[in-house]
């Protein structure tokens, strides 16, 4: 028993070895190609304005462009007569986030109720000046580290990775945007803009999060209810706290409802079990799956893994599109011509089963044809990664591949 015990730990031990030989390998590998590359102030990649249609009483614009959208945010901002509602994943330091401190704070000093949440793990960097605020400016930092981690109280852990901005209850924004400059015109990503009643959703998301999370001296935000139930628009929120995690129910239910397409944008495409095979299913009735991921993130830890899923699905019949030239950070997915999705999860574990997320659902088929447009416009700057070309990939590849499956469960 002993022997088969030293057998199994040894095994383990020199399969750790191996993970973290081939990590550093990786990241050596990637950072010299960075530097090699370099980086240029702006990327070219296929764009669009943005793009609205009417849902009930309510607007709803897509952003796929940073400076559309952070020119929209803060100009709302600017405009505040009452409330600004702001949590936002990353907040940089830099000039982008600089502008959005300043108008947050003159917001307050002409009397409007600003509330900010940002979360300490992602903000780490950022010099510890920048995260002052006067008092005036309620801000609520969600903590990087809680004791409970180590009783593994799932409840206690979770990173916040929302990003919501709500103004006078009246406009709100959502998407894969964090605040940063080079989100502005680096990288391709997705936003939605809400304006009329269905702010409510938005608004209603942030409330929740900060009276669950306020500390006793933070003032308690009043919950209004929703006077109008508009059934085709809801904002789902993942809440390790109150163990919930709806968003991934949500894609699991669309796609296995799919029978024309199922169109997935993703920064980091790294599905569980059941999403794998949701997506097979999809594909195996005939559904065209097409999924696009950036051909190269800034996680190079995060491709691998996603990588690793590369042969189940093009044997399955989804079609993987690899973006060029640019980060795509999009977290977005349209089905059938008749629902989507836009929001803050990433399709992996921490965002469809470990963090704080929102996404918006919406069951429309004016809205579902802006979001094909977006996608059918992202196509053209991507290359279809066909299965004779994976297949003839190099073996240290599919080794480092294989020595990365046991970090699945972890991103
Ligand atoms: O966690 P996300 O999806 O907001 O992405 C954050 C970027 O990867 C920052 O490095």
């Amino acid at each position: 028993m002993s022997t088969i015990l030293n057998i199994a730990l040894w095994f383990v031990a020199i399969w750790f070895v191996l993970i973290v030989l081939v990590t550093a390998v990786l990241m050596i590998v990637d950072t010299r190609r960075k530097r090699r590359v370099g980086d240029a102030d702006e990327v070219v990649f296929p764009r669009l304005p943005p793009i609205s249609e009417k849902l009930g009483d309510s607007t709803l614009t897509l952003y796929t462009y940073g400076r559309d959208l952070f020119d929209a945010m803060l100009a709302e901002i600017r405009g505040a007569k009452h409330e600004v509602h702001l949590e936002s994943y990353i907040w940089k330091d830099d000039a982008l986030g600089e502008q959005f401190k300043r108008e947050i704070i003159a917001a307050a000093e002409r009397g409007v109720k600003v509330h900010v949440i940002y979360d300490v793990f992602a903000n780490l960097v950022v010099k510890r000046s920048f995260k002052r605020f006067p008092p005036s400016v309620h801000v609520m930092r969600h903590p990087w580290f809680t004791p409970w981690i180590f009783v593994l109280r799932i409840r206690k852990t979770g990173r916040d990775h929302r990003k919501i901005l709500v103004v006078d209850r009246k406009v709100g924004f959502v998407g894969g945007y964090n605040i940063g400059s080079d989100y502005a015109t680096k990288w391709r990503d997705t936003h939605l803009r809400v304006e009329g009643p269905l702010t409510w959703e938005l608004n209603n998301a942030f409330v929740d999060f900060w009276n669950a999370h306020r500390k006793g001296s933070q003032p308690d935000l009043v919950d209004t209810g929703d006077i109008e139930w508009e059934p085709r628009f809801r904002a789902h929120r993942n809440a390790p706290i109150h163990l919930s995690f709806p968003i991934r129910n949500m894609y699991l239910d669309a796609i296995d409802r799919a029978s024309l397409r199922v169109s997935i944008t993703q920064a980091y495409f790294i599905p569980d079990r059941d999403v794998l095979a949701a997506l097979l299913r999809a594909a195996g009735r005939g559904v065209d799956v097409r999924v696009i991921v950036p051909e190269i993130s800034n996680h190079v830890l995060c491709d691998w893994l996603s990588r690793g899923f590369y042969s189940q699905l093009l044997r399955g019949g989804v079609k993987i599109l690899l973006f060029q030239g640019a980060m795509v950070h999009a977290k977005t997915a349209t089905i059938d011509g008749r629902w989507s999705t836009i929001g803050t999860a990433n399709i992996d574990r921490l965002s469809l089963t470990g963090n704080y997320e929102v996404n918006a659902e919406v069951v429309d088929e004016s809205v579902a044809a802006m979001m094909d447009r977006v996608f059918e416009n992202d196509c053209t700057a991507t290359r279809e990664l066909t299965l004779e070309e994976w297949s003839s990939r190099r073996h240290r590849a599919r080794f480092s591949e294989a020595v990365l499956v046991p970090l699945r469960p972890l991103l």
